[in-house]
């Protein structure tokens, strides 16, 4: 992930943004993070809320003027992906349908500005809009209505794409409506949000090719009236970082951010603008909006980078990747049993004992044939453990095994680990699984077929069953032995791994057939990390494995 940092940024410029334009505002403001307190607003003369304690949520809206496009990359369907990723209800007046996709515009069918005036009459007379976001513009009769529309209805913000060209080099907008851009929308606007080409035919054609340009071109439509201008730098020449300026009228601010290598660009435009409309909807000032609005764009570009959609140059953002992680769900991420085959459990003591860090421990245990990791901390801070953890992360990751943190969804959330495994006592699956999704591996440690049930109820996607044998490991363990192994096993409908006590001396006897079908594997810390050479001890466990299991993994082969 990265983030947009902020250079030069100035203090006074909080402030001078209008965001509460009257009282009115303040209170649906402190409503909104406030919903429950509706009778002290209420006392206070404001009629739009209940006197009674009713609840009654005001969800911030935009109002998005623009395209649609059909390959639902850019326009419209990307203003209404990014509003609802970020908890915007998001209503959409459409200018005009393009037949569009990743190669490019094949056609424009543009909607005549009296039914466009219409479909913005129908939202703000029942809907109403906090933000208004326009996109594009195709005709002069258009925006003049968009103007008319918007001096009778004023919102508490207007975030003005001046959309010209698409990504692809299509035009979707002449020059005709240059002027009445600049002469009428423009001086309305709370933001503009030009990028290189555009930012250039604003100012009248001169070239817009490095920061200082940006700069000068930020200053020049500054000019023309709106209150803020932010010049985007996603086609600057170069594959170093990307900087976006943002001009207040009195300050320039470099936004930075990495830029991500990816082909999946189509409709970045549009979704900033969008992104920007709905964290103002919110109540956010402008500068903290367009930081936000950047933030869950890089985010997005990262997470769609690797996406496969449409034949053509520029393919389409996951807007929604938080809902569905299309790049998630490919077999070869989904959880396979028989990667507990052979389950290593760090140990920062044992670790620390044989002068080793934590990755490589998880290194050599990888090497010698670990089939899943488990980083267990019980001691180390939290920050300790976060680079612990992103260290053994980015190496199970080069071999491809898979990695979960013991306990602390909070370490495994911030890295990105694959799973997580909880303790009786730790926090509930369910909401385990709530905050970690549908994609992530879930285990939890089970001593009874009724924990275990109850386990696969709440979601988990196996148990950790023990202790099969007295242990050091854990302090005051019940050792449930064979016998209780079994009974977990035959009473749960996920896969176990045993643990508690387990080495290659033992192995033999846990996973011997007749086996129930569900013990998948052994889960094991000494045997592996209080030893002198991780991968040696390993491989022997793997080998004792191998003899029993017969059928052992096809995805995590003996290295
Ligand atoms: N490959 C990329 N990596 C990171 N940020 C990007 C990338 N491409 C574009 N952006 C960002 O997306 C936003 C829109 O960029 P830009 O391409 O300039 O506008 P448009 O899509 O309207 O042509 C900008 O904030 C820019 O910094
Ligand atoms: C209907 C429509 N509106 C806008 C854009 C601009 O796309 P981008 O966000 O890449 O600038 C587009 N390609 N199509
Ligand atoms: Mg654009």
């Amino acid at each position: 992930m990265q983030g947009a940092n902020l250079v030069g940024f100035n203090t006074n410029f909080l402030p001078t943004f209008p965001i509460f334009k009257t009282t009115q505002h303040l209170f649906c403001h402190l409503k909104q993070a406030y919903p429950t307190a509706s009778s002290t607003f209420a006392s206070m003369g404001n009629d739009e809320f209940t006197t009674t304690t009713t609840t009654t949520v005001r969800v911030p809206r935009v109002l998005t003027v623009a395209g649609s496009d059909s390959g639902a990359g850019a326009g419209i369907q990307a203003d209404m992906k990014a509003c609802a990723a970020l908890g915007v209800y998001c209503t959409t007046v459409i200018t005009a349908v393009t037949a569009q996709n990743t190669a490019g515009v094949q056609g424009i069918h543009t909607v005549p500005a009296d039914f466009v005036e219409k479909q913005m009459l129908s939202v703000l007379t029942d809907i109403g809009a906090d933000v208004v976001k326009t996109g594009m513009l195709p005709t002069v009769d258009i925006i003049r209505s968009i103007c008319d529309v918007l001096k009778t209805y004023p919102v508490t913000a207007l975030v003005v794409d001046p959309v010209l060209v698409a990504t692809s080099g299509d035009e979707l907008a002449g020059p005709a409506v240059l002027d009445v851009l600049r002469e009428e929308l423009l001086p309305m606007a709370d933001l503009v949000t030009p990028n290189l080409p555009e930012a250039s035919a604003l100012i009248g054609g001169e070239n817009v090719v490095n920061i200082s340009d940006m700069r000068e071109a930020a200053q020049a439509i500054h000019a023309l009236g709106p209150r803020n201008v932010l010049v985007k730098g996603g086609h600057l020449p170069g594959t170093g970082g990307m900087v976006d300026v943002l001009y207040d009228g009195v300050d320039w601010h470099e936004l930075s951010g990495s830029r991500v290598e990816t082909h999946n660009t189509h409709g970045t435009g549009c979704t900033l603008a969008s992104a920007i409309a709905a964290e103002l909807a919110k109540g956010h000032p402008m500068l903290p909006a367009i930081l936000a609005a950047k933030q869950y764009l890089a985010d997005t570009l990262q997470q769609s980078a690797g996406l496969n959609i449409g034949r053509g140059a520029q393919g389409p953002l996951n807007h929604l990747y938080k809902l569905s992680n299309w790049g998630k769900t490919s077999t070869e991420r989904q959880f396979k049993p028989e990667a507990l085959l052979l389950y290593a459990v760090t140990d920062a003591a044992m670790n620390k004992r044989w002068g080793r860090s934590t990755a490589d421990a998880v290194r050599g245990a990888i090497e010698g044939g670990a089939t899943i990791i488990q980083i267990r901390e019980k001691e180390a801070e939290t920050g300790e453990f976060l680079r612990e953890a992103e260290a053994s992360l980015k190496v199970a990751r080069h071999y491809g095994i898979p990695l979960l943190i013991n306990d602390r969804i909070d370490i495994a959330m911030a890295c990105d680990a694959d799973g997580i495994h909880l303790g009786q006592s730790d926090l509930p699956v369910a909401q385990a699984r709530a905050l970690l999704g549908p994609e992530k591996i879930i285990g939890v440690s089970c001593k009874t077929p009724e924990q275990a049930e109850k386990a696969w109820k709440d979601g988990a996607d196996y148990i950790g069953s023990g202790g099969v044998y007295p242990t050091t490991t854990k302090k005051d363990n019940k050792t449930i032995g064979l016998d209780g192994l079994r009974e977990v096993c035959y009473g749960s409908p996920i896969p176990v791994v045993a643990i508690g006590g387990i080495s290659t001396s033992n192995a033999g006897q846990v996973m011997q057939e007749p086996r129930p079908q569900n013990l998948k594997g052994v889960a094991v810390v000494s045997a592996l990390f209080n030893q002198a050479d991780v991968v040696a001890s390993t491989q022997a466990l793997r080998s004792v494995l191998a003899r029993t299991v017969k059928k052992s993994s096809p995805v995590v082969p003996l290295l």
